[in-house]
């Protein structure tokens, strides 16, 4: 049978058939990515075949399809362990706040950095647009004009309000897209408002106890009424890149990409360089301060977590 896993335990992994059903399995043989140590070898998005057992309704996954992309997260004590949290994304989205508690300008940028790596198209969703005062809607409209610029499209919500809810549910129709963002910011109160009956996740997480499973889900994926996906992905924080090297760096900040084919040096660090293109684009108000804050940040790798 053949089936997209939509839940993920590490151990245990729900699969849904075409027709809609969910099955749970269990791995069997290895699966493994080149060069990367993984300690879930399979995960939510991704396409595999599996075979059920006899007189159960549980399964064997013997086969897993190739990927068009997938994101991981770091093993916090163990390098070059990765977990992998999804796969054959179409699109992600991370939900910001301005307002309570305010989402860094470091921490977009390391999400959009992140999604460029694993070459996702991303976008902002700017959530609590109710708490916005004057002055708020003025820093949110500069924000949505540095950030569209670069490529990245910007959607200002309400989970509270509904505002602008039925837009975004339109950009998610047919599609497998990932919600991310870190706590507070009201990722859960949106996909609430996107997904009415998600009070499903409650009773399903205890069926999975009932049975033994382990219930630290990585990633789960959910059923759009008008077609498509959203996979959720409580508790991580953020995404991450494996070994991204430095002088890879600025290929995934499109307005450095665009430019640093003029820097006189083909190794150009676009730091302290005579003849940077990159530099005479900061100090010609053609770059913005605050991505090139981010990209000395993570090229020196401080990781403020804010
Ligand atoms: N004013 C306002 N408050 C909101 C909005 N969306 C969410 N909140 C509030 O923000 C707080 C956090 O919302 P959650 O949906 O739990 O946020 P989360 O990002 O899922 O956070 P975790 O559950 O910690 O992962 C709650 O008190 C919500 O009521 C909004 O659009 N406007
Ligand atoms: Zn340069």
């Amino acid at each position: 049978m053949h089936g997209i896993v939509t839940k993920s335990t590490g151990s245990w992994y729900q699969v849904q058939t075409a027709d809609g059903k969910r099955y749970d399995c269990r791995i069997k043989g290895k699966f493994r990515i080149k060069g990367l140590t993984t300690t879930n070898p399979v995960a939510v998005g991704d396409k595999v075949d599996f075979d059920l057992e006899p007189d159960q309704d549980q399964g064997v996954i013997t086969k897993l399809y190739d990927r068009s992309n997938y994101i991981i997260r770091k093993s916090i004590n163990l390098s070059k362990q990765a977990q992998i949290i999804a796969a054959n994304l179409d699109q992600a989205f991370l939900v910001v706040t301005l307002a309570s508690p305010r989402t860094s300008l470091g921490f977009i940028d390391r999400f959009l950095v992140t999604a460029e790596a694993y070459d996702i198209p991303a976008s902002l969703v700017f959530n609590k647009l109710d708490m916005f005062s004057d002055e708020g809607l003025e820093i949110l409209a500069e924000y949505k004009a540095m950030y569209e610029n670069l490529g990245y499209p910007c959607h200002q919500v309400s989970a509270l309000e509904g505002t602008n809810i039925q837009h975004l549910t339109s950009l998610l129709k047919d599609k497998i897209t990932l919600f991310s963002g870190h706590s507070g910011v009201g990722k859960s109160s949106l996909m609430n408002a996107i997904l009415p009956d998600l009070q499903l996740r409650t009773t399903e997480i205890s069926d999975w106890s009932d049975k033994g499973m382990h219930t630290t889900t990585f990633a789960e994926m959910y059923d759009l009424p008008g077609g498509g996906n959203i996979i959720d992905t409580p508790g991580i924080r953020e995404l991450g890149i494996i070994d991204i090297e430095q002088q890879e760096l600025s290929h995934f900040f499109p307005e450095m990409r665009q430019r640093m084919h003029d820097c006189r040096f083909n190794n150009c660090r676009h730091i302290n360089e005579p003849g940077c293109a990159v530099l005479e684009a900061l100090e010609n108000g053609e770059i913005e301060p605050s991505r090139y804050e981010s990209y000395l940040s993570i090229y020196h790798g401080n990781d403020t977590r804010s």
